[in-house]
């Protein structure tokens, strides 16, 4: 479908002096990672670090959730958290890859010094529980305040064939990073 500049909304040009966005967290994620550096660069890679395994984490809605917005969530192995890098300090346009290589323009990295904080992580769903969450795989610290979850749609989410720019290059050169375990941790 063709871009149509005649069906396109007006936008004002103060359009982003007045957009400001204000988040509730859903919840808060109660992890076994403290520290920064405790916690994998993704939560499927765990190979390395300090247990070698997935970490086991809970999720507790907030009171003013009711149980009907987590009703049918119990069928999916995984989704995806959407959260706030609340511990990051400022964004910086470019930054250093973990495993080494010339420094990244930020956004295209998976960075935590981002422009505006936001995380995007795939997690196993291990169990629903009342207003708990029982995850598996995360990479976000203790008390991590959660902003929305979707479920993890195999059809629209995976594309395992797709290119990844310079993070290829870097696996060709160093070594690939791979998740140990099986596909489906549970
Ligand atoms: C490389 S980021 C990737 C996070 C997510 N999977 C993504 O792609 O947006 C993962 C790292 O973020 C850091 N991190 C996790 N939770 C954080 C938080 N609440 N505030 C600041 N840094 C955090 C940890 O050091 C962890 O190793």
């Amino acid at each position: 479908m063709h871009l149509d500049k005649s069906q396109q909304r007006e936008i004002p040009p103060d359009m982003f002096q007045e957009v400001d966005f204000t988040y509730r967290p859903i919840g808060l994620l109660r992890s076994p990672y403290s520290r920064r550096i405790d916690a994998p660069h993704q939560g499927t890679v765990t190979e390395g670090t300090h247990t070698g395994e997935p970490a086991i984490a809970t999720l507790e809605l907030q009171e003013w959730l009711d149980e009907e917005a987590i009703r049918d969530l119990s069928g999916f192995d995984r989704l995806w958290l959407i959260f706030a890098f609340h511990l990051s300090e400022g964004w910086r346009s470019s930054v250093k890859p973990p495993r080494g290589g010339p420094k990244r323009g930020v956004l295209a990295t998976r960075s935590p010094h981002r422009p505006n904080s936001i995380g995007l992580s795939a997690v196993s769903l291990v169990k629903v529980e009342g207003k708990t969450l029982h995850l598996r795989g995360v990479d976000l610290l203790d008390g991590t305040p959660v902003l929305d979850i979707k479920p993890y749609v195999p059809y629209a989410d995976a594309f395992p064939d797709s290119k990844a720019g310079w993070i290829d290059e870097l696996d060709e050169k160093v070594g690939r990073y791979f998740a140990p375990g099986p596909r489906k941790p549970r």
